[in-house]
Parts: C-alpha cells; sequence; structure tokens
C-alpha cells in the first residue's frame, strides 16, 4: 500500500472521508449475477462488453448529472451494457447507497459497488453483485482478507491495480476479476498505455501452484480483465481490446457530465458497436 502523500490530494480526501463512512448492521448475503457468465453473453452477441458507469460526478469531471440514477441504468442497459458500475461514494462522487439498491431491482444486468472500501464492515453497506477492491489502498494481508469475505458474503471482488507489482499482489491475493485502472491516483491523469503494458503480464505471468509451493503454473484464461478509466471513443475500445480487455469499464464518455441531457444510451451504444466493422 502507498501512503497517503504518493497520492493526489482530492484522493487523500476520498481516503480521508472513506476512513469515517460506517459499515453495515448485519452481514449481508447475495445471490450474485454472474460478470463472466455477462461478459461471455455479450460476446456471444457481438456486443463489446462494456461496464456502464453511473457516476454523478468526480474529482475530474466537468459538471454534475442529476438525472435519476435508476433512468440512466436502464439508459445504459438500452445501449447494450453488459453490467452497470454504480459509485456509492457520497461526498466526492455524488454516489449513494440508496441509488445502488434501486438500480439492482430495476435492471437485470450484474450490478457494480464502485467505492472506496477499507475494512469488512463496509462490504455490508449495501448487497450487490461484485465489489471493488483497490489494491493501492490495502495492505496484501487485507486484501487477501477481504477477497475471502466478499466470497464469504456472496459478491464478487473486482481488484483494481496499476502496475505489474500491483497485479501480482491481486493475484496472490487469489483475485479472479482484475481491473487495471488507466488513471493514475497520484496525479489523476489518464493513460491507455497503462492496460496495454501491465495486461500481457497478466496473461503471461505465473503464480504459486495451491498444491505446491514450488510449482508454478500460467494463470488461468478464466481471469477476467477489465480495462478501467479513459476510454472515450470506439478508437479507445478497439485499442484496449486488441492489448486484451475481456471488458472496459467506462464513465466519464457515457455520463458526458459537460453536456446537459446527453443521451446515454447512444453513448453506451457507440462504444458497444465499436468493433461491429471490425469483422
Ligand atoms: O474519476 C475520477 O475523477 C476519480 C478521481 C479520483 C479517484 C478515482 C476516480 N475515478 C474512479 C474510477 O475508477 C472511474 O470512475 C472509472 O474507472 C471510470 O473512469 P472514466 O471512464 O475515466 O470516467
Amino acid at each position: 500500500m502507498e501512503t497517503d502523500t504518493d497520492l493526489a490530494p482530492a484522493v487523500e480526501s476520498i481516503l480521508e472521508a472513506a476512513r469515517e463512512r460506517p459499515g453495515g448492521d448485519e452481514v449481508v448475503d447475495v445471490d450474485a449475477r454472474s460478470l463472466p457468465d455477462a461478459v461471455a453473453r455479450a460476446e456471444a452477441d457481438g456486443r463489446v462488453p462494456v461496464i456502464a458507469e453511473v457516476k454523478p460526478t468526480s474529482p475530474t469531471a466537468d459538471g454534475t448529472r442529476d438525472d435519476d440514477p435508476v433512468e440512466l441504468a436502464e439508459a445504459m442497459v438500452d445501449g447494450g451494457a453488459t453490467a452497470i458500475s454504480v459509485l456509492t461514494e457520497p461526498s466526492h462522487f455524488g454516489g449513494s447507497t440508496e441509488s445502488l439498491t434501486r438500480i439492482r431491482e430495476a435492471v437485470d444486468v450484474p450490478v457494480l459497488r464502485k467505492d472506496f472500501l477499507l475494512r469488512e464492515a463496509q462490504l455490508d453497506a449495501v448487497a450487490a453483485d461484485l465489489l471493488l477492491l483497490i489494491v493501492r489502498f490495502l495492505e496484501p494481508e487485507t486484501l487477501g482478507e477481504l477477497v475471502a469475505a466478499s466470497r464469504e458474503r456472496g459478491f464478487q471482488p473486482l481488484v483494481e491495480v496499476h502496475s505489474r507489482a500491483e497485479l501480482e499482489t491481486a493475484l496472490e491475493a487469489g483475485a479472479e476479476i482484475i481491473g487495471v485502472n488507466n488513471r493514475d491516483l497520484a496525479r489523476l491523469e489518464v493513460d491507455l498505455e497503462t492496460f496495454e503494458s501491465v495486461a500481457p503480464y497478466a496473461r503471461r505471468m505465473t503464480r504459486l501452484d495451491e498444491s505446491s509451493s514450488e510449482a508454478a503454473r500460467r494463470v488461468p484464461d478464466d481471469v477476467t480483465l477489465i480495462a478501467e478509466s479513459g476510454v472515450s471513443s470506439p478508437a479507445d475500445v478497439r485499442r484496449m481490446r486488441a492489448a486484451g480487455a475481456d471488458a472496459l469499464l467506462v464513465g466519464s464518455a457515457i455520463m458526458d457530465h459537460g453536456a446537459v441531457d446527453s443521451d446515454v444510451t447512444e453513448n453506451t451504444r457507440r462504444l458497444v458497436e465499436a468493433e461491429d466493422d471490425e469483422t
């Protein structure tokens, strides 16, 4: 885990708020919708698997969208989204756990809880199909505990990395769904080369076989690899897919914060259909 001094001030502020946020009153028990199955269905339909993000605002957004989160999520699904990511962080992203619950009731695709989770009790704030765990903010031991605690509750943990070293930590923690974030949390800049640098390594690298501390085996192909952040055009989609992305997580380009009433369905569709002319 990096120290807070390596982080952008906005991220330090996000973490400070996250440390104060309470957990849930009861341990949740989720019957999760499978993300890998949803990705496979999208591929079979000829759709690029896009996880569309309901992100009312953010430290780097041009503005705030006050639209009803459920209407936004439904519009994204109409545009072909494979899954929905919902920011539940309230103070920097305008999100809420209530929005996530309403969205999960309204759509039939998997729903990711996008938040900055630091301890086990925070997993219980709301039921979702997937939970985000960010390697940079967690000690390796805590990451392993939260991956296990997520699965005990029925969640699919999506473990986020930004470098090859973090990828190794994620795999050691048992991650099977890995997001490579193109956004550098030290400077808040996005660079699609991040995914291009980490993804081939993810496909190539080895990890210790559970049955032997000596033997190594290849990372199984069933690791789902997601390119996160900075994808804004069909060309970006094709670039990330060529680099090995099973799915893409896209917020800003779909929410289009600066343009009031921008059509979220169309914004999703043009990314989902990015490979249509490529065959
Ligand atoms: O989006 C931000 O401004 C941001 C700032 C500080 C920490 C995290 C931030 N974003 C979280 C995310 O991971 C993105 O919402 C997600 O990957 C989608 O990214 P994008 O498509 O670039 O909106």
